[in-house]
């Protein structure tokens, strides 16, 4: 099953729908006993508990009485536990009665040397920055403890996962019954993700719009059968490059070739380079001769005069998949009756300038509204590249993707993703499907590539088949990383 990331406001509806369990507390208590859990495995990591110090930051809501709690329980199991209460007349007064039977110490600051801090700022309840108060408790930590936040980092909105300043960086988040949108759109800033299990039911609206991500086992790479020949498992034509810029051509052409076995076809102008890196590509400097494809990647590097133009037109005319990349959104920004309401699967893979064009309008800070506004309007799917991409199809499911490093922003990898998820369509996956496990072999072939150190699309390029085989051996590594901030 994929990953479901909620809406505060499904949070709040299951948590409603707990009823009793909500009324009586024991929600909150099992959220602090998580909280107290994911702390003194910190602690243990080093030493233990007994006789450690942890700092726990109190805000006005419930996030704030979950920290007390998980620190009262810390206090009880030998922590010397501090707290600081930003607003001393709204701290949750159960949490506080517990924290400070159990010998918690409240105090206008937070000693140095604290082996972590708990951020109980604000969970779904939060909005906008962390307030001045806050932002110096925070900023005064020592670089060596540890950030456990609560629910949600303090200062990182709940359901846009927009990164406001300042705001808290966790090294680990513990939430509750379901993830949170922040916990996909803000990865970088939650650290380690820990769901602890409080006993809440599935609250999903069925025609809700949802954010997804898939396990690496839900992506079922295409493996050749015994009966497939090179022209049953879908034969992708990519038409990209030009005189100015055969270098996308060649890594498109490249990555269709490496992604999938079967055939890659090329069109343009730089047929005789693709040829020369790529001898298996079968190339063509027009259309007319290029032969039969299941799936066209068109745009890369292939520029945006008349010609372009009446290339990209006569494809999207086609009833085959096509996806529609670089100087090609240029072209449909101009013209969005190309794309819009086409019939057959088409897939946009924009950047956020790209997207930009498109739309007439910045991405914004809610990019799942975004993208997934773009693709419902428009009866496309749409990818929106970046460290986490998103991949909406016009119903406004979109999926999402943690790229878990940022090396791949690297001039060329664009190219690299589109010659993938071009493959996947000819094979016939649906364009959501193609966008999404691009992008997820896309980056683990940039973690795979870089171990640390920078890397070009070439070297993204070489890493696709080590990254692909991990996949459709089944023997991936991806859900194991710390994401690196
Ligand atoms: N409802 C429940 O039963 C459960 C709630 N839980 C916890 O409760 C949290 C939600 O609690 P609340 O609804 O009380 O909301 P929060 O505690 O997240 O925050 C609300 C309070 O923070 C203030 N606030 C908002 N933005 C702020 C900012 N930027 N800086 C400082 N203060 C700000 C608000 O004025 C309000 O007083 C969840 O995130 C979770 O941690 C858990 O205990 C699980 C069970
Ligand atoms: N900060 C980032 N972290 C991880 N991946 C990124 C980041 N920025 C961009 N990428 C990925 O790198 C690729 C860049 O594509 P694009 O911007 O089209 O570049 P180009 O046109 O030069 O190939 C996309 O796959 C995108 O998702
Ligand atoms: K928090």
């Amino acid at each position: 099953m994929p990953t479901r990331y909620l809406t505060a406001d499904e949070v709040r509806d299951a948590e409603r729908a707990s009823g009793d369990l909500l009324a009586s507390g024991t929600l909150m208590r099992r959220a602090a006993h998580g909280v107290a859990q994911a702390v003194a495995a910190e602690l243990n990591r080093a030493g233990g508990c007994y006789g450690r110090s942890v700092g726990v930051v109190v805000g006005a809501g419930d996030n704030g009485g979950d920290a007390l709690f998980a620190a009262a329980e810390l206090a009880r199991r030998g922590v010397a536990a501090h707290a600081v209460l930003l607003a001393p007349e709204k701290a949750h007064p159960a949490g506080l009665r517990a924290f400070r039977a159990a010998g918690g110490r409240v105090d206008d600051a937070l000693p140095g040397g604290l082996d972590a801090v708990i951020d109980g700022v604000v969970g779904i309840g939060g909005r906008g920055p962390l307030r001045p108060a806050a932002a110096t408790v925070f900023a005064g930590l020592d670089p060596e403890t540890v950030v456990v936040a609560v629910d949600l980092p303090s200062g990182i909105e709940a359901d846009t996962g927009e990164v406001h300043d300042p705001s808290v960086r966790a090294d680990v988040t513990v939430t509750f019954g379901f993830p949170r949108r922040a916990h996909l759109l803000a990865a970088p800033r939650c650290g380690r993700v820990v769901v602890v299990d409080i006993g809440v039911g599935d609250p999903l609206q069925p025609d809700a719009r949802q954010l997804i991500s898939y396990s690496d086992a839900e992506i079922d790479w295409p493996v050749p059968g015994p009966a497939d020949d090179k022209y049953t498992q879908g034969v992708v034509g990519v038409i990209a490059g030009s005189h100015r810029y055969p270098g996308a051509a060649i890594l498109a052409a490249g990555a269709a070739v490496t992604a999938t076995s079967g055939m890659t076809r090329y069109v343009g102008s730089a047929h005789a380079e693709v040829v020369s890196h790529f001898p298996e590509v079968v190339a063509a400097p027009d259309l007319a001769d290029a032969g039969r494809v299941q799936a066209w990647v068109v745009g890369p590097g292939m520029g945006t005069d008349a010609a372009a133009t009446a290339l990209l037109r006569t494809v999207l005319d086609s009833d085959l998949p096509v996806l529609v990349d670089a100087d090609a959104l240029t072209i449909v920004s101009n013209e969005p009756g190309l794309v819009a309401g086409r019939a057959a699967p088409t897939l946009l893979t924009p950047h956020a300038g790209e997207f930009a064009r498109l739309t007439g309008a910045e991405v914004g800070a809610d990019r799942v509204s975004a993208v997934a506004d773009l693709a419902a309007r428009w009866g496309v799917t749409v990818l929106l590249k970046g460290r986490i991409t998103l991949v909406a199809d016009p119903s406004g499911r979109v999926v999402g993707n943690d790229a878990g490093s940022s090396w791949a922003a690297t001039a060329g990898a664009g190219d690299v993703l589109a010659g993938i998820a071009g493959s996947l369509l000819a094979v016939g996956r649906s364009p959501q499907e193609a966008g999404a496990w691009a992008a997820r072999v896309h980056a683990h072939a940039a973690l795979l590539a870089s171990r640390g150190a920078p890397i070009g699309a070439s070297a993204l390029l070489a890493a696709l088949r080590p990254a692909i085989r991990e996949f459709a051996t089944g023997r991936t590594a991806t859900e194991t990383h710390t994401p690196p901030r």
